[in-house]
């Protein structure tokens, strides 16, 4: 006979977004079922974040050995060893995968189950492997999955994604790739490190959400290493290769005319679907649309006993926007307060080529579109910082946008690190600070956190060093 399961909380998915939630709720004390139909851990520790740092990090190791000689230690040319390599990122996937476990939850309280799940009713929910389910909240994180464009041949030809290329890594050939957002551009780096010839064909700009100034460091820096990007990239079919390998036809963007690229492999990496498929949503009364399932700022889904976090929800897809959400939602959950609204705000992202691209809050172009002429930018470049110096890492910039009072609106950062050296920008834009905050501080020297120390100097030093200032100087100088 089928088993049937009452209980508290129901999470389906456990990827970052529903691992949070689980944790968060059975270490509250509440009865939680945790349904996942595949990998413990999600895309995150399997086929995103987790195994593109770790190749990123190879990539380092490599061009570091590359360019070794500048610091007058001898390397020769880096030997990548692929099955060495696939090995690494294995090693790291396995050196994580104990905290999101079966095993782990279990310990924690929650009751896991491997199987997929779907809604049969507006509280009700069926495993394929033949559980009944009732909860009293039930939460969908269920996460996002690679976009196919519609491409003619596309279906004709080998196509990596996120889900296939971590295990299979087509290291030395000529690896094409649709799409230069930041999947597209981290594996382009990556890949090229390596010793791989890599082709981005990217429809737009490359990194179009970013701020194009910084994105014009990480460009120059891809191009240089080798990457050959090709921008406004109208991809009219792709062709197979007897015996292998893809080719490309793109109409030329200045001479319309047609243009023959071929390469061993293709990656896509042209955005996400949010995974809604046989999860019976409309069972529930539960209303998505093609961006994902639709939620208030409380993230509650048309049926009031459910909730959606993470990509699925349809909103910024991040690792750390999914836990984010699944804090507020456990808070909205099992706490009878005023409920938590989402706030983006102080979100950060962080592309992790190098130099890395960090932002949080408005851009530039964002800012001046809300504010207008109130809007100002305020830069340091590395180059001016020692530490950079010391470290040959000189390229890019630290760039505020500031209120005409100096309060921040936004900040980003391209350059080494710009990852770690975004955090107190973020802390700074969630207490609504402004850039004073910074001018008083004692930054530590040599450190490439002075960038942002002074970026924000640099917006108070016209009027610090004014000729009003110095009069008054010179007033205060008669009565010393
Ligand atoms: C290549 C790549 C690199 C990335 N790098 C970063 C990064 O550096 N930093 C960052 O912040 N973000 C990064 N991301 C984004 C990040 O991985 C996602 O935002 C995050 O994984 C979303 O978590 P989630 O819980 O919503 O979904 P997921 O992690 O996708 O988890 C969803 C889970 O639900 C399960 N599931 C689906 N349907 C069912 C069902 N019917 N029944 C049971 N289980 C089901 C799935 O099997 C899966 O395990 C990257 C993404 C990719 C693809
Ligand atoms: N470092 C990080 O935090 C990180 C890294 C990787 C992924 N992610 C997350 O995963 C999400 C998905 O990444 P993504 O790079 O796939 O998506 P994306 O939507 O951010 O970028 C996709 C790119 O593909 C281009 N594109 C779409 N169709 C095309 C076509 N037919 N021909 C050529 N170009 C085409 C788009 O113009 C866009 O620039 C990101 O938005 C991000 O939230 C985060």
């Amino acid at each position: 006979m089928a088993e049937t399961i009452d209980t508290d909380i129901l999470v389906i998915g456990a990827g970052s977004g529903g691992l949070s939630v689980a944790a968060g709720t059975a270490q509250l004390g509440r009865p939680t079922v945790l349904i996942e139909k595949d990998r413990m851990g999600g895309d995150c520790l399997n086929t995103g974040c987790v195994p593109s740092k770790a190749l990123l990090a190879a990539a380092r190791v490599a061009h570091a050995v590359r360019t070794a000689g500048r610091f007058g230690v001898a390397a020769g040319p880096p030997v990548v060893d692929p099955a060495a390599v696939q090995a690494h990122l294995r090693g790291v996937i396995a050196a994580i995968a104990p905290n999101d476990s079966v095993e782990r939850f279990t310990g924690l309280g929650v009751r896991v189950l491997k199987a997929a799940a779907r809604f049969t009713g507006p509280d009700t929910v069926e495993t394929e492997a033949g559980q009944r389910l009732r909860a009293r909240r039930i939460v969908v994180a269920t996460g996002s999955r690679p976009a196919l464009p519609p491409i003619p041949g596309i279906e004709s030809v080998p196509v990596l994604t996120n889900e296939t290329i971590f295990d299979r890594l087509p290291l030395g050939g000529h690896l094409l790739i649709v799409g230069g957002g930041p999947i597209g551009v981290e594996m382009a780096q990556a890949f090229c490190r390596l010793g791989t010839r890599v082709t981005v064909l990217e429809r737009a700009t490359l990194l179009p959400k970013d701020d194009p100034e910084l994105v014009a460091v990480v460009r120059a820096t891809l191009r240089e290493e080798g990457v050959e990007i090709v921008e406004g990239a109208e991809i009219l079919r792709l062709e197979p290769v007897p015996g292998g390998g893809v080719v490309a036809v793109l109409r030329e963007a200045i001479s319309g005319g047609e243009r023959r690229i071929e390469g061993t492999d293709l990656l896509v990496a042209a955005g996400r679907l949010p995974t809604v498929q046989g999860l019976g949503l409309d069972a529930a009364g539960i209303a998505w649309t093609a961006k994902g399932i639709s939620v208030d700022a409380h993230l509650r889904t048309t049926n009031r006993r459910v909730y959606a976090v993470g990509d699925v929800a349809g909103g910024p897809q991040f690792t750390h926007v999914a836990g984010y959400q699944a804090g507020l939602v456990v808070r909205n959950m099992l706490f009878r307060l005023a409920p938590a609204r989402a706030d983006y705000t102080a979100l950060p992202r962080v592309t992790y080529t190098a130099p890395e691209l960090a932002q949080v809050g408005l851009t530039e172009a964002e800012a001046r579109e809300r504010y207008g002429d109130g809007v100002r930018v305020s830069r340091w470049p590395l180059h001016e910082n020692d530490r950079a110096q010391a470290e040959r890492e000189t390229a890019g910039l630290a760039k505020l946008v500031l209120d005409r009072r100096g309060r921040i609106l936004g900040a980003g950062i391209v350059g080494a690190q710009a990852g770690e050296l975004i955090q107190p920008w973020v802390l700074a834009l969630s207490r609504r600070l402004s850039a004073r905050a910074f001018t008083g501080i004692m930054a530590p020297y040599p450190t490439l956190g002075e960038v942002g120390k002074r970026a924000a100097g640099a917006f108070y030093s016209p009027a610090l060093f004014s000729d009003r200032t110095r009069r008054l100087v010179r007033v205060l100088s008669w009565f010393g």
